[in-house]
């Protein structure tokens, strides 16, 4: 389970592909959302902290796009609640893969840790069990926009009262000075962290057709509409942000 830097942009591609979920970003992954996503330790950590004050006994926690488990992983040190388990899923083959090995080391690390099923699978196509707690960790920005109200709907109408929904994402601000400010010191953050203007440059095009961001108040819309009764933010650093969405 080597950890190498990520160097994917580093050296100028005659024709930059739209980003994927591969291998090669399996790889760095650890490295490229720390680097790239101002306060990824920070809502990782907390997003466990959060969760044990909404997990029900006898319910299931979500991790929905899970990626390399990081979530998952947050969720096992912090809750403690009876007869929990977390269903982690993803539809990259590569980080399902990856992801086992790493929850099978927090195994042997420590006992007493709640049981986890790693599913390979799409998102959009799961049938959800009762859940008290779902996190969507920089996930939806990467579902198609006319599939997000629904996959939200799917989700409130799974959760169980006294749960939560936790759905972190990168912002776009409708304000125009705003998002040239947020985005330009998104960039400085990239910066300071050893990515090179032609790094950051291809990335921004690799992700453009991949990922689509919206704002805040597009967010609280689509959750309402969704039939979640609050959204409370409680967390912002530039241009990523979560927020609490509750039943
Ligand atoms: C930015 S990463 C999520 C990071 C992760 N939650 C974390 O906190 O470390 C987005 C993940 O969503 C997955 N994904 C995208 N669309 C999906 C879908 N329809 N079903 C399942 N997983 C999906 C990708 O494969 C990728 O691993
Ligand atoms: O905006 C960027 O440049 C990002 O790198 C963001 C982001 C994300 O928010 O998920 C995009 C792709 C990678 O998974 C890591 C980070």
């Amino acid at each position: 389970m080597s950890q190498e830097p990520d160097r994917i942009f580093a050296q100028p591609l005659a024709q930059v592909p739209d980003f994927a979920f591969n291998e090669d970003v399996v790889r760095v992954f650890p490295d490229m959302i720390k680097r790239s996503v101002p306060g990824y330790p920070t809502i990782v950590e907390n997003l466990g902290v959060l969760a044990a004050q909404f997990a029900q006994p006898h319910s299931v926690l979500y991790d929905l796009g899970s990626s390399l488990g990081a979530v998952t992983q947050a969720l096992r040190r912090h809750v403690r609640t009876e007869d929990c388990r977390v269903i982690a899923i993803d539809n990259s083959a590569a980080m399902v893969e990856r992801c086992r090995e790493y929850l099978n080391a927090q195994d042997s690390m420590f006992q007493e840790l709640l049981p986890v099923d790693v599913i390979e699978g799409d998102i959009l196509a799961l049938e959800f069990q009762p859940a008290s707690v779902v996190a969507l960790n920089f996930t939806l920005q990467f579902i198609a926009p006319d599939q997000r109200l629904a996959l939200l709907g799917r989700i409130r109408h799974s959760l169980l009262p006294g749960g939560a929904l936790i759905l972190s994402e990168k912002l776009r601000f409708d304000d125009t000075e705003e998002h040239a400010l947020l985005t330009d010191l998104h960039v400085a953050f990239k910066r300071a962290n050893g990515y090179s203007e032609l790094e950051i440059a291809q990335k921004r095009s690799a992700i453009e057709n991949v990922m689509k961001p919206d704002s805040l108040e597009q967010h609280r819309e689509r959750l309402l509409s969704a039939g979640f009764s609050k959204v409370v933010p409680w967390f912002q650093c530039l241009n990523f942000a979560s927020l609490i969405a509750l039943p």
